[in-house]
């Protein structure tokens, strides 16, 4: 079935036929609309280039090869953790933020690239200008100072010789130490760019971790984060929480009032997470979609349900635009502590089972999920 079809079960959406030449007229349109975005979405990963963001080079290719499937018959796309729906609804939400995030990395990418090359070939014209320059004053120096001795020499007056040489000595180690100096300050200089060409680098980096829409870091910032805490973990033994944190029926924020209703709510909901985790190595990322990821270095899981609790003050006050009022906003969070043995997968799966619960317990609250000592070590003996 096409489709339009397939979306409406064959009715207009007043529940009446739809004329059979219109039907097949939308069902051919929408139809060849799904395929041709499913061609540009797999073949923007066919064509694409490395952003220098960290992840593998591969990762983007394989992102768009399954987004495309995901477009065209509403397959599961495994890295960007999209699951696969029975009835074929597509995940347009997911899509459009992962293309707008991309688009906006790659113009950043290549801006500061490109102003890069600008400045170094500036640069390397201006030094070997100078360099040229230079030698030519050196060179003519020298000549000069020689021409004096051989007219010295001609002489055949031995103090005068004697004078002579001792001059020229002088004078060309004087132009070769300015030489010197020249060459040391320009070499000074380059260093200087080449460090404001790294500061530029780390700062586009920054901009690439971070999620366009809320500010909060990205999923392959918190990838790597975590990373970065289980060793801390394992190192100092100091206590790291994380929490893992989705809106509640956030679906129904964008179908009843509207995606860009929705991305308001998202914005609020990150800016809520930046208040309330005010730490400078709390670590705050949207995770994808409607959840939210925070990893609290050295902070026990009681001292984080003290920050959680002032988060959902913050989410209390959430309004949803263009809602009437009285329609609040919850979320539904986990939260778990590190422990010796633990992995990715094992907190992930800890927090994830705790923000279950918190669902399954009426929604808008927050569970902690204690860790099994022993099936963790089990797992990593
Ligand atoms: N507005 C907006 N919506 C998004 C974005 N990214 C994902 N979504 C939507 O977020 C919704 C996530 O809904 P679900 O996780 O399926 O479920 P839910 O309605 O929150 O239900 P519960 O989690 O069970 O309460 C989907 O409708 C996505 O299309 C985005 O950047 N902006």
């Amino acid at each position: 079935m096409g489709f339009v079809n397939k979306l409406m079960g064959g009715r207009k959406g007043n529940g009446e036929d739809l004329p059979s030449a219109t039907a097949s007229f939308a069902t051919n349109t929408a139809d060849g609309a799904i395929d041709t975005l499913g061609t540009i979405v797999r073949t923007m990963g066919e064509i694409s280039f490395d952003i220098d963001d960290g992840a593998p080079e591969e990762l983007f290719p394989t992102q768009c090869t399954e987004l495309a499937c995901h477009v065209e018959n509403g397959a599961p796309v495994p890295s960007l953790d999209i699951a696969g729906s029975n009835d074929g609804e597509r995940r347009w939400g997911h899509v459009r933020r992962f293309y707008i995030d991309r688009r906006q990395s790659e113009r950043d990418f290549v801006n500061s690239r490109m102003a890069d090359y600008r400045g170094v070939v500036e640069d390397l014209v201006g030094g070997l200008r100078e360099i040229a320059q230079r030698d030519r004053e050196t060179e003519f120096c020298i000549n000069r100072n020689l021409k004096s001795v051989e007219a010295a020499v001609a002489t055949g007056l031995l103090p005068e010789i004697k004078a002579t040489l001792n001059q020229t000595i002088r004078n060309i180690a004087e132009s070769l130490a300015q030489q010197k100096q020249d060459y040391e300050k320009r070499i000074s200089e380059m260093n200087q760019r080449m460090s404001s060409l790294r500061q530029d680098l780390l700062s586009v980096r920054e901009k690439m971790s971070r999620d366009s829409l809320t500010g909060a870091f990205n999923r392959g910032a918190f990838d790597q984060a975590i990373i970065h805490c289980l060793n801390i973990n394992f190192i100092l033994n100091q206590p790291v929480t994380v929490i893992l944190l989705d809106i509640d029926h956030f679906k129904t924020v964008n179908d009843t009032y509207g995606h860009a209703a929705g991305d308001e709510v998202l914005r609020s909901v990150g800016d809520a997470l930046a208040r309330s985790f005010i730490r400078k190595t709390d670590f705050v990322a949207r995770y994808g979609g409607d959840e939210f990821a925070v990893i609290l270095a050295d902070t026990t899981a009681a001292n984080s349900a003290t920050l959680l609790s002032r988060f959902y003050e913050y989410v209390g006050e959430i309004t949803v635009p263009y809602a009437p009022d009285g329609v609040r906003l919850g979320c539904s969070s986990g939260y778990t502590e590190v422990i010796p043995g633990d992995t990715v997968e094992s907190i992930i799966k800890r927090v994830d089972s705790a923000l279950y619960a918190a669902k399954d317990a009426g929604r808008n609250c927050y569970k902690y999920a204690e860790a099994e000592v022993e099936t963790i070590a089990a797992k990593s003996a």
